[in-house]
């Protein structure tokens, strides 16, 4: 399954975040990746090392775990630290597969989900859409300031080359409770249907019996 999701950040959020990134120090992208990734990477990434960093990457991780049609989509066990990157002047991130574990000592993750969170208005840059390749064809993202698209990190990917203006994005991976992507979309299916469910009647009978069947298959398939 792969979403997106609206008004993660709203207009005072992106504000600050931008201009944190306006004043930011940035190094070649290529630090990050792995080996072959490497041979295809052209970006930016920022150096988080003072204040002002620091707080827009938290106040980012805060707005995602916050959002919970992103909890409900992802249900997280760990979260890489989020990286700011930019792209302009012809850069690019050609075809790879993201690295299937990240980080050492406790933050040690296996990436079961992939995200990048638009931090510019679209029409401000040329070029830069996420391009995702799966079996059902290439699919293409480019999405409003504020704006999240989650995928599984098994997918086969690529940003195209920016060629007017400048992308700015917030990226990171999950490790998730759920492993398998068919079984998050069955919870994230049922959730959404309880939710609407509740708006419609409140706790009814059926409320609670999808309720509990969303526990009971969690207690099946959650690794914690
Ligand atoms: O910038 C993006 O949308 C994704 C970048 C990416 O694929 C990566 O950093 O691994
Ligand atoms: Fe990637």
């Amino acid at each position: 399954m792969i979403l997106c999701i609206g008004e993660v950040l709203n207009r005072e959020q992106l504000g600050r975040v931008r201009s944190a990134l306006d004043s930011g120090q940035f190094e070649d992208g290529r630090s990050t990746a792995g080996w072959h990734a490497r041979l295809v990477k052209n970006n930016e990434q920022m150096q988080v090392t003072d204040e002002a960093g620091q707080s827009i990457r938290t106040e980012v991780e805060n707005a995602l775990t916050g959002h919970p049609v992103f909890q409900m989509a992802v249900r997280p066990a760990k979260m890489t630290s989020i990286l700011f990157s930019r792209y302009r002047d012809g850069m690019t991130y050609g075809n790879h597969v993201d690295d299937p574990v990240m980080g050492r000592g406790p933050g040690r993750l296996r990436t079961d989900i992939s995200f990048t969170l638009f931090l510019d208005d679209p029409d401000s840059y040329d070029g830069g859409e996420l391009v995702t390749d799966t079996t059902a064809g290439e699919q293409s993202y480019k999405m409003p300031a504020g704006s999240v698209v989650i995928y599984p990190s098994s997918t086969l990917h690529r940003v195209e080359p920016v060629s007017r203006g400048q992308r700015r994005v917030a990226i990171g991976w999950i490790q998730s409770t759920i492993r398998d992507p068919a079984q998050r979309e069955v919870l994230f299916d049922l959730d959404t249907a309880r939710r609407q469910l509740f708006e419609r009647e409140g706790k009814s009978t059926e409320f609670d019996l999808l309720t509990k069947s969303l526990a009971n298959l969690q207690r099946f398939w959650a690794e914690i």
